[in-house]
């Protein structure tokens, strides 16, 4: 079999966010056209400042809306973003009398507004890595509360570095230079970014890490890695909003970048729908014109005849309602996970899988030595050696509890062992899931753990950049593991949509996608019927022919396991109780003895439960 090419001169999914992004930036140009031919100053003033928003939340978007993480400290990337722009642009003259206490290397330099822009790019990076290092070993609420601190404690700098930032008095002299069109760029590179970021391998591995850690982790997805590249990406366009924010206001204090801006920009995330750079670009809009109506009736006034008082914080407290009726009513937002996909095409051209060889020659040797597991006095796994070869198909079995998910486990670095190693390859390897699969050790689990917010095909693909680098051939490369499995017809659907048949074939179809030398599957038959089995039966002998993998399966479908396995590992009580080929373990005494024992205590107990019934 050949693999197919693929087409065009830049991948599908980079093709497909490339004409998203620019429709969404045609459409920004277009309202800055209107605002400027048909608006007037305050009409301008409103979209430059929606298109500073919108960069700032297009960054929140990068970060959040790919991690799953919600930050509430992105306002404080814009602060710091925005004094920096005002130090580096305020004219000498005025600098003296302003800010009179500035330290010698930073006073005297005036900068125009896109040198500053350049500089504060370069320290968002510095600064991202140096919060996003440390922040990012936590996850989920853990490091949305972490963001919530770093909001905290930058307010609080910005206070008391009065030197600098003229502590709670407001910073003024900024020079105004940034107007309707260099929002509205600065806004469209941030709309391409981010629109594009989703489709990187970092986009995909912290999508994929979102969806499922264990899962992304079994494909060779670094998950620090891709969030930290996340949320430097994200610091970056905040800085950048902060920037333009900085020109646009003149003179600003902490309290510009405090918790109302922070609960501004995630409102208007959340409105048009987190996880799309289309919800972004949507909820800046909506909330925008949201917020400039309310606006009208906050000093009071009459309102078809009705007098109405003074209500402050009126704007503040719809943007709230909104969030909420939103929450409630469409909790994905109101563009939900969806982006334009403008030209994503269904029912894509299935290609051949590749017959390449494996990538990982050198590790042609799985092994257990002396492994074992301990739960808190239960011991799930005993002192276990065993010896796995490419080229070979071997069965572990044994009764429930008997500890084969947990060797699985140890197997696939993804559970550390209490003592004994694993080897792959000949070399010992400390555990670690995204490094055994990154050195040829694939696995599928008991409890399916497929992306279930990203497609059929970026399931895949996610598995395929690890070995593959260049997009275009990785999607050419899950498209073709895709058909293998005959699930191509799938491919742009979200693989929640699938049959949970067809969620463990797509399983298999990833974990082929890392072109592992070793495949550890756990109960890959488990919900099947009898014809989707003998369909996977065949599937797997043929891979293991073609690509010459070693294959190592938990399963309790006898039928299955004596049909394709050359080799039975039985486990009983953490412990190997026999090792040999299908007919010699059929007839193993021991083996006998732990199948019936089990048997017998289930009924023992089914009899003791009906009688106490
Ligand atoms: N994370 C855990 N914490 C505590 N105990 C655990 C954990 N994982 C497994 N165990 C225990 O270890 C023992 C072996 O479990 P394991 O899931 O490995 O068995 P198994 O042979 O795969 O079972 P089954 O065929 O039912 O899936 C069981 O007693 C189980 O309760």
């Amino acid at each position: 079999m050949s693999e197919s090419k693929p087409s065009g001169f830049m991948p599908a999914a980079f093709r497909n966010a490339t004409a998203d992004a620019l429709c969404m930036v045609t459409v920004l140009l277009l309202v800055a056209l209107a605002a400027f031919i048909f608006g007037g100053a305050a009409m301008q003033r409103v979209v430059t400042y929606a298109a500073i928003m919108l960069t700032a939340v297009l960054g929140l978007q990068i970060f959040s809306g790919n991690s799953g993480i919600v930050s509430f400290g992105q306002a404080a990337f814009v602060g710091l973003g925005a004094y920096a722009t005002g130090i580096l642009t305020m004219p000498t003259a005025l600098q003296r009398t302003a800010l009179r206490d500035l330290p010698q290397f930073l006073a005297g330099h005036q900068l125009s507004f896109f040198a500053a822009l350049a500089v504060v790019l370069i320290l968002a990076v510095i600064i991202g890595l140096l919060t996003g290092t440390p922040l990012l070993r936590l996850s989920g609420s853990s490091a949305s509360i972490a963001t919530l601190a770093m909001l905290i404690i930058v307010y609080t700098l910005l206070v008391a570095g009065r030197e600098i930032t003229r502590g709670s008095q407001p910073f003024y002299g900024v020079p105004r230079e940034v107007g309707l069109w260099t929002a509205a760029t600065v806004a469209s590179v941030a709309l391409v970014a981010a629109r594009l970021f989703r489709e990187t391998s970092f986009g995909l591995a912290t999508r994929a890490a979102a969806n499922d850690e264990r899962g992304a982790a079994a494909v060779g997805v670094d998950q620090r890695t891709a969030r930290l590249a996340a949320w430097v990406a994200g610091v970056v366009a905040a800085m950048a909003a902060g920037a333009m924010m900085a020109q646009f206001l003149g003179a600003f204090s902490p309290r510009d970048f405090y918790f109302d801006l922070g609960f501004t920009m995630l409102a208007m995330l959340i409105v048009g729908g987190m996880t799309s750079s289309l919800g972004a670009f949507a909820g800046v809009i909506v909330t925008i014109v949201l917020v400039e109506v309310v606006r009208r009736f906050e000093g009071g006034g009459e309102v078809l005849g009705l007098h109405l008082p003074v209500l402050f914080g009126l704007t503040q407290g719809v943007l709230a309602i909104a969030m909420i009726l939103v929450i409630w009513r469409r909790p994905t937002g109101l563009f939900g996970e969806r982006e334009l996909n403008l030209l994503r095409r269904p029912g894509r051209q299935a290609v051949t899988a590749s017959a390449a060889p494996p990538q990982h020659v050198e590790s042609d040797r799985l092994t257990a030595d002396h492994l074992s597991r301990r739960y808190a006095g239960v011991v799930a796994v005993d002192d276990v050696s065993l010896n796995f070869q490419t080229d070979s198909i071997t069965g572990i079995i044994g009764p429930n509890g008997a500890g084969k998910t947990t060797l699985l486990n140890m197997l696939a670095g993804d559970v550390q062992p209490s003592a004994g190693t694993v080897s792959v390859g000949g070399a010992v390897r400390q555990a670690s899931a995204f490094r055994f699969a990154r050195s040829g050790v694939a696995r599928t689990f008991q409890n399916i753990r497929v992306f279930p917010h990203m497609t059929v095909l970026e399931n895949v693909v996610v598995a395929a950049r690890q070995v593959e680098p260049d997009l275009g051939h990785a999607e050419a490369a899950a498209m073709g593991e895709l058909a293998r499995m005959g699930l191509e017809k799938f491919a742009d659907q979200p693989a929640a949509r699938l049959a949970y048949g067809q969620r463990r074939r797509l399983e298999v179809a990833r974990a082929l996608a890392l072109k592992p030398r070793f495949l550890l599957l756990d109960e890959p038959a488990a919900g099947m019927n009898a014809v989707e089995t003998a369909e996977l039966v065949s599937i797997l002998s043929t891979v293991r022919a073609e690509r010459r993998i070693g294959v190592v399966l938990i399963e309790h479908d006898m039928r299955l396991v004596m049909n394709l396995c050359e080799r039975i590992v039985v486990i009983d009580h953490g412990r190997v109780i026999a090792d040999g080929t299908p007919g010699d373990v059929q007839k193993n005494p021991a083996v006998i003895a732990a199948y019936l024992g089990s048997r017998t205590a289930r009924a023992k107990t089914a009899t003791a439960e009906n009688q106490t019934a």
